[in-house]
């Protein structure tokens, strides 16, 4: 049973959404002991910055550091040399970037590896459509053909065939990855809502159980957890359904 946990809380990947990292310090107090992946994002970096990620580091967890790099591939490179080197376990780049800019955040990730024998390889993955993306934005926004599965399956093999571990899609579209991808091409999934929480901005969700079921290998929770009066209570139950599944 206790292993059992154990490997469901791995796969549980917290969304650190906060502005100061004391509010997050407090969420992780909380979780004290549950051996769940971190995730930090953009509005916790931008003001905690690398310090933070050694903090977590040093207390032995595991870190995704979504930062969702896009950009031309020699600055994305040079992004990943730097995200290897902080020592994260997990960092993504936007697939939108296409097959050379992903190669060269493959590249920085070996070159930063190359040059520091200590380091571990991060996984690396790409995102495909945002989770928040509906089929009309798709479309009619963005401008991008078809529906949003075979975006996220033509991005999902464009980020393989750039060398890269995995992507970032909703729960809804695990089984079309790994079918097209293989098994062992992760799949990060964010969009998740316990049953009667609030889906908020998500549009592609599914609860912890249903992703779980889908094969997904790691989910992503921010708000269900963050929000809650009791976020202690809430992973431990997000767990259970992890371990349902
Ligand atoms: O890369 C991500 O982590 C990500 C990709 C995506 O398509 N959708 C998505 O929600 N995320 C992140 O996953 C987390 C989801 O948070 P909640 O919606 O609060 O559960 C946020 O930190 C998002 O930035």
């Amino acid at each position: 049973m206790a292993f059992l946990y154990e490997q469901a809380a791995g796969r549980l990947m917290v969304a650190l959404d906060y502005p100061s990292a004391e509010q997050a310090r407090n969420l992780i107090q909380d979780l004290e002991g549950i051996p769940c992946y971190m995730k930090v994002g953009m509005q916790l970096y931008y003001t905690a910055g690398p310090d933070f990620v050694k903090e977590l580091k040093a207390k032995g967890y595991s870190v995704f550091l979504d930062l969702k790099l896009h950009d031309i591939p020699n600055t994305v490179k040079g992004g990943a040399d730097s995200l290897t080197r902080l020592g994260v376990d997990m960092f993504n780049v936007h697939a939108s970037g296409g097959l050379k800019m992903m190669a060269a955040a493959k590249e920085g990730v070996l070159s930063a590896l190359d040059s520091e024998s200590s380091l571990r390889k991060p996984i690396l993955i790409g995102v495909t459509q945002l989770t928040s993306t509906n089929q009309e934005m798709l479309n009619r926004e963005i401008g991008i053909p078809g529906n949003v599965e075979q975006s996220v399956l033509s991005y999902a093999a464009l980020t393989q065939e750039a060398g890269l571990d995995g992507v970032v899609a909703s729960p809804l579209e695990v089984q079309a990855i790994k079918g097209r991808c293989g098994t062992s091409f992760i799949t990060v999934t964010p969009g998740i809502r316990p049953e009667g929480s609030s889906a908020g901005d998500q549009s592609r969700t599914l609860t912890p159980e249903e992703a779980m079921r889908q094969g997904t290998d790691y989910i992503v929770v921010g708000r269900p957890i963050t929000t809650s009066p009791q976020p202690r209570k809430a992973a431990e139950l997000i767990i259970e359904e992890m371990m349902k599944a």
